[in-house]
């Protein structure tokens, strides 16, 4: 696709695009363009009745039947059925619980102790920190375990000939810069030095096609209040392969990750299968949130999804670059996620000053100004609109206002 030059092909483009209707299934913000759907996605417009409905009918009538006659036991199952397809995995392998943090915590025990010869985690240093702390946290608890951090992926080799190393984790999509690794190459160089490997795919599932399966990865977690639009703090889900069910023991063994949870016996047996993973139940209202927007994820196909991001995330790149702002997401598609990081020594209160604007990006620490493209809502024209914001906002200056530099606690 030829990029556009002038807002009127940006709106030719929306007017055709394949994607375009589903636009209209969310909530977007009133005069605003949000770029922020890789932090927190919107919000579908068909929740609220599911929401309602789980409460006031499932809960509020049903009660405790609704466990049984509403499916409600089943639903971190099938609910990662659900979600299987959309990162290359079968029915019975995807599990939808817990936090990305405690389930990678529950993921790299376990991975430990797959390889007891072994006591190092690889990850990397700018990796979202949540993941390194757990790395840890996990290595803490065996002896003469440890994390190492690579300051760049060049260094991989070279840890892995070491041979010391059980087990490797990487973001898929970098949280900051928006680099994409070659999952399937990684993978089977981390294979070959007899290391398990474990993706966070916190920023790609749903936004681009993933194939866990063809790629053979060993594990994986990610979140759902992102790209997959479940809501606030909605569960995460993770994946382990088949070939791992057997032989695999998670340390955090809740009585719902038990063979039989209502049997109340005192010994701990671990379910067959992904359900051993879980620990008690997930947040059952928070459910309510994956179970709408899913049956809109039922109607997506990915490789629209990856055309159309590629693409505005390339006319948001290319028109930044033009206003001289140094565009740290690479140019090359393959190595490219859903969002696109601009370097500036001021990006802080420049993303405040555009959010004031209705632009609403977001800034990662120490310079990185952090816009998402989430193709089933956002548009050509948004992105057109939002670069033409952004020069606005630096030809007039009006960021060096003094409001604009006052941080929240969140950012
Ligand atoms: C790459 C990555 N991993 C993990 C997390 C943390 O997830 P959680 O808050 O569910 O533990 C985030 C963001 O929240 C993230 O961006
Ligand atoms: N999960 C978040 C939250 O509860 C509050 C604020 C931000 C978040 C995020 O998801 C941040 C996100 N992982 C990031 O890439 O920066």
């Amino acid at each position: 696709m030829t990029v556009p030059t002038t807002r009127e092909q940006c709106a030719a483009l929306d007017a055709a695009d394949p994607l375009g209707p589903l636009r209209k299934e969310f909530t977007l913000p009133a005069d605003a363009v949000y770029l922020d759907g890789n932090s927190l996605g919107v919000l579908p417009v068909r929740t609220p009745e599911v929401v309602r409905r789980t409460v006031e009918e499932e809960w509020g009538q049903g009660l405790i039947t609704s466990w049984n006659a509403a499916g409600w036991t089943e639903l971190p199952h099938t609910l990662g059925d659900r979600i299987a397809p959309l990162v290359g995995a079968a029915a019975g392998e995807v599990l939808v619980c817990d936090s990305v943090s405690v389930n990678l915590f529950k993921i790299l025990t376990a991975a430990l102790r797959m390889r007891p010869g072994r006591r190092t985690v690889l990850g990397e240093r700018d990796t979202f920190p949540t993941d390194l702390y757990i790395a840890e946290g996990v290595t803490g608890l065996f002896d003469g375990a440890r994390s190492v951090l690579l300051g760049s992926l060049d260094e991989l080799d070279e840890q892995l000939a070491g041979g010391d190393v059980a087990v490797v984790l990487l973001s898929h999509v970098d949280y900051r810069t928006g680099v994409l690794l070659d999952m399937a190459e990684i993978t089977e160089r981390v294979h070959r030095a007899g290391a398990l490997m474990v993706w966070d795919l916190c920023h790609s599932a749903g936004a681009l096609p993933i194939d866990l399966t063809a790629c053979q990865v060993d594990f994986a977690v990610g979140c759902t209040y992102k790209y997959l639009n479940a809501g606030p703090c909605a569960p995460g889900f993770l994946y382990a392969a088949p070939r791992h069910h057997a032989a695999v023991r998670q340390p955090l063994t809740g009585w719902f990750g038990h063979a039989e949870p209502f049997s109340f016996k005192p010994e701990y047996r671990p379910t067959e299968g992904i359900g051993q993973f879980l620990t008690s139940f997930p947040p059952l209202l928070a459910l309510a949130g994956l179970r709408a927007t899913l049956e809109i994820w039922e109607q997506v196909d990915l490789a629209q999804v990856r055309a159309k991001s590629l693409a505005l995330t390339e006319l948001f790149m290319g028109r930044c670059a033009q206003l001289g702002l140094e565009v740290v997401t690479p140019a090359e598609p393959e190595r490219r996620g859903s969002q696109v990081a601009l370097r500036h020594p001021d990006g802080f209160p420049v993303v405040q000053a555009l959010i004031e604007r209705g632009v609403i990006g977001d800034f990662r620490a120490p310079d990185l100004m952090r816009f998402g493209f989430t193709p089933l809502y956002t548009s050509y024209t948004d992105a057109w609109d939002a670069a033409e914001a952004l020069r606005e906002v630096l030809a007039s200056g009006e960021w060096q206002a003094e409001r604009f530099h006052r941080r929240g606690a969140v950012t």
